[in-house]
């Protein structure tokens, strides 16, 4: 009896056509009519399943359609698309061993064959992927590639600067890593150090900064910082201290930076801080900045003899850093754009200080550059995640990216790729200014540690995502490996629990990707950055729209300012209140009143409240959990404000 997966053996690109009831005539002409029935059955069932594994699916049949973004054109033509996934284990083998991508020299390998696009999708994508290999070669020749900024996009440079389009930029980038490297040489060494530290020289990094200008750094840290930091060599600093050689700051979160203060402790004096921004001007990143001025200060220690500046020439940071003579400044550049930065000093700089080896990590990324330049898409690594991406999220971000690396080292993976990806492709309009409304939601921790958390939906649930897993190969330094049962090791459970989680997701028709690596190395770590970098790139171009800005984020920000405003007028309104003799407590329409901002009375409601929680307003009447009946005042009369 012919059953479907005899029938989609037949030809590795098989894909059924939406809603048949007939067999293609691909079948084997030898199949007997009862079987053809059968299988069609089948085959209707399976259909039936695809539509309503796809919700966000484009079909007019499906009553919970997606709006079709405009000036959007997908392959598949917002047509239903089934599972193609190849079940035949020979066919699937097959598939493998067609697909499979090899770096030699980086020892990493791709495995798209759990993704299921077709022969035909291939086809149909490639002048599109032709376009891509292009634009990617225009970006790097200097190209406007951010056309919205007017910028060039130029975090290829960082790693080889002769691409640079002139040799101005090459020196620019080369002067900056040589500096760089001598400054990280000098402060382990103890040539630059603190002028007050009981050690004598610098033994801890604080790192001060947000968004781009952080999650490299973090990643990094965790995935390649040694267990025995450079700025914590000597003994007696060991047996007394704790060994982490870097602490991040990376919010506005009063809690948050007292609590990495703390950590830090009487470690102040000897802590380098780095304060990390491109623009120089963002706010968090000042906020964190002066709080970890005022903890310098109530220490008794000089700020500027410790900090550290990463930002583009001329910013407000740069301006106050020389200013207030910090001990350095290392430049940003233009056309690097911050989610992108880890190979520029934002990134380099703590990895050289943590004593990992950036010349590795550049050449790691050099590495896989070259490759992703092949126009031949089997060929080109990132090309083929972008095409994978696409054919897994219909083009239009339908699924989400399931970011499984199963090698603790590399949890904050799926973090740093956040942003990378949803920052660079979640954007509502396409370069031909057609509204588009893209993007691919990215999340994932760690794999084996994550298989008893959300596996459980993954594999049953509903189906609106794709994995990639990560795969180290090495489980431990040579000769450390040892047998916790006969024949088998702690990582052999952890390469089980890889193995078995992707092949149970894809006995359910969830499809993968495999990237692997040999270990996690600063040269394959190097690679993994550069590869999604690329990939986000080219995809970008297949959905044309521009990686390389944000412009959604000044929305929240520009809002952001306005609370704050708003904030301060609420302020004057009730110190106004509160310096009349009796106080006059006021209600919340009364202070939107007088505010003039009666249509923002919800807005003043969270304003009152959060002061009032934070011991700056005092509740008269009423309670929070009851709005109407507040009656608020301040502490205290400010007469300098009131006349201010
Ligand atoms: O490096 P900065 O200029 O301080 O910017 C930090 C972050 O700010 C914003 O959130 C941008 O959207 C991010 O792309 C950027 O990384």
């Amino acid at each position: 009896m012919a059953s479907i997966s005899h029938i989609r053996s037949s030809s590795s690109t098989f894909k059924p056509e939406p809603f048949i009831t007939k067999p293609s005539g691909s079948s084997s002409p030898t199949t007997s009519i009862s079987s053809i029935s059968i299988a069609s059955k089948s085959l209707f069932k399976e259909q039936a399943r695809c539509r309503s594994d796809r919700p966000y699916s484009l079909s007019p049949l499906n009553s919970v359609a997606r709006e079709v973004p405009t000036g959007l054109s997908s392959p598949f033509d917002f047509a239903p698309k089934c599972s193609t996934l190849e079940k035949d284990p020979h066919a699937l083998w097959k598939r493998y061993v067609d697909w499979l991508y090899q770096h030699k020299e980086l020892g990493l390998f791709l495995d798209v064959s759990r993704i299921g696009f077709t022969d035909e999708f291939l086809e149909k994508m490639e002048p599109k992927f032709q376009m891509a290999f292009k634009a990617m070669k225009e970006l790097e020749k200097g190209a406007i590639a951010n056309p919205d900024e007017g910028r060039m996009v130029g975090h290829y440079w960082l790693r080889n600067p002769k691409l640079a389009p002139n040799s101005f930029l090459r020196v620019q980038i080369e002067s900056t890593l040589d500096a760089l490297r001598k400054f990280a040489d000098d402060v382990i060494s103890g040539k630059i150090k603190p002028p007050s530290s009981p050690e004598g020289r610098f033994t801890q990094i604080l790192s001060v900064g947000i968004g781009g200008s952080a999650l490299g750094p973090q990643f990094i840290a965790e995935a390649l910082a040694p267990d025995n930091p450079p700025l914590k060599a000597s003994a007696d600093y060991q047996s007394t201290h704790n060994l982490v050689g870097i602490e991040f700051i990376d919010n506005t979160d009063p809690a948050g930076i007292d609590h990495q203060i703390a950590q830090l402790g009487p470690e102040l004096a000897s802590t380098l801080v780095i304060v990390i921004s491109k623009s120089g001007g963002t706010p968090e990143t000042r906020n964190c900045l002066l709080e970890v001025q005022k903890a310098f200060r109530d220490a008794g220690l000089d700020f500027a003899k410790q900090g550290v500046a990463i930002t583009q020439e001329n910013s407000l940071l740069d301006n106050t850093a020389r200013i207030e003579g910090w001990v350095a400044r290392f430049p940003m550049f233009d056309w690097v754009g911050g989610r992108t930065s880890e190979m520029s000093a934002v990134g380099l700089l703590p990895a050289a200080l943590q004593g990992i080896d950036i010349r590795e990590m550049l050449a790691g990324a050099a590495l896989m550059d070259e490759a992703n330049r092949t126009t031949e898409l089997r060929n080109n690594p990132a090309a083929l995640l972008a095409l994978c991406w696409y054919w897994a999220t219909d083009g239009v971000g339908s699924k989400d990216m399931v970011i499984l690396p199963y090698k603790d080292s590399l949890l904050l993976f799926s973090r740093y790729l956040q942003q990378l990806v949803m920052e660079s492709l979640g954007k509502e309009f396409g370069l031909d200014g057609n509204r588009v409304n893209q993007g691919i939601s990215v999340y994932g921790n760690k794999g084996g540690t994550d298989q008893h958390a959300y596996i459980q939906q993954l594999r049953e649930g509903v189906h609106n995502f794709f994995v990639t897993f990560i795969e180290v190969l090495r489980n431990r330094p040579p000769g450390h490996d040892w047998e916790l049962e006969p024949g088998v090791t702690c990582g052999d459970y952890l390469f089980g629990m890889l193995q078995g989680t992707r092949a149970a997701l894809y006995g359910n028709d969830r499809g993968s990707i495999t990237v692997t690596i040999q270990e996690v190395t600063s040269r394959s770590v190097g690679a993994l950055i550069a590869l999604y970098e690329r990939a986000v790139g080219i995809y970008a171009s297949l959905i044309n729209i521009n990686a390389y800005h944000q412009p959604g984020v000044e929305a929240g920000k520009k809002a952001a300012g306005e609370v704050l405003a708003l904030q301060k007028r609420v302020l004057a309104v009730l110190n106004e209140a509160s310096c009349k003799e009796p106080v006059e407590p006021l209600t919340l329409e009364e202070v939107a009143d007088q505010c003039h901002a009666l249509e923002q009375i919800e807005m003043i409601y969270k304003i009152v409240a959060h002061m009032a929680a934070n011991d700056r307003a005092l509740i008269a009447e009423g309670s929070c959990g009851s709005p109407r009946s507040i009656k608020v005042f301040l502490g205290e009369c400010n007469v300098d404000e009131m006349y201010a």
